[in-house]
């Protein structure tokens, strides 16, 4: 389980995180759900260790952040960040090398189901297929958690059904994910959980499922009550 506590966050004079807490399930999607500039990159960054906290906990299966835990977590940021002139064949080589838990079957499979082409470079792929080889760079590290950041954003319907595709497959698996997105609708059917973050802190934090089967509300019913209230 990953659990964020108390987290509080500045950047300048400005308090950006004031005191999250939520906790994401291994076998579980759950979906960090605000308004633009709310802070869910930057509790992505947090629980990756790639911005410092002011103060708060987060563990990682009960364990504060360390050389250890960060091993068990893959950050799939919103923009590759790979180098342009690189191909796709030559990023998988780089992950390869650099992570000892690389799944170069897994990272063959999405190249297919995605239809990527191994020798395309970075710098030439196309919007939509620059965050596919972003999701397979990601999903092929073997790790217990992914966070991903905006996997949906600026991709056309059938592209983001693709990759909406790969939530309800064996690539996820019996992995925790936690996403961000403000493409609610293409997804509600796949997250299990909801966090809704609104000036600072956490406003609701929910089982989709059990708010739809006990008050008959979608997500998106949810949201309206929480921001337009
Ligand atoms: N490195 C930084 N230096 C200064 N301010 C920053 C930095 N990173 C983020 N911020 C500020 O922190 C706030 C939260 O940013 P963040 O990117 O986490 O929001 P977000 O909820 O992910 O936004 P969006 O939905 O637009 O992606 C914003 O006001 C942003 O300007």
């Amino acid at each position: 389980m990953i659990e964020v506590k108390q987290v509080k966050k500045k950047f300048g004079g400005k308090h950006v995180l004031d005191g999250i807490t939520f906790t994401a399930e291994k076998g579980q999607i759950t979906c960090l759900i605000g308004m633009n500039g709310v802070g869910k990159s930057t509790i992505l960054k947090a629980i990756m260790g790639l911005t410092p906290i002011k103060s708060g906990r987060i563990l990682i299966d009960g364990e504060p952040l360390s050389s250890r835990t960060y091993e068990k977590v893959t950050f799939i940021p919103d923009t590759i960040t790979m180098p342009p002139s690189m191909t796709i064949g030559s990023c998988m080589l780089f992950m390869k090398d650099f992570y000892s838990y690389w799944n170069q079957k897994r990272a063959d499979e999405m190249a297919s189901f995605f239809k990527l082409n191994v020798k395309d470079r970075v710098g030439e792929l196309s919007k939509g297929n620059a965050a596919k080889l972003n999701l397979l760079l990601g999903l092929a590290v073997d790790t217990d958690y992914v966070l991903m950041d905006e996997p949906f954003s600026g991709i056309d319907i059938f592209s983001r059904e693709q990759i909406a595709s790969v939530f309800t497959s064996h690539l996820i698996e019996e992995r925790g994910v936690i996403l961000t997105t403000h493409e609610i609708n293409d997804i509600e059917h796949l997250i299990d959980k909801v966090v809704l973050i609104n000036q600072g802190v956490v406003s609701k934090e929910f089982n989709c499922e059990e708010v739809r089967q006990e008050e008959g509300k979608s997500v998106m019913d949810v949201m309206r009550e929480v921001y337009q209230a």
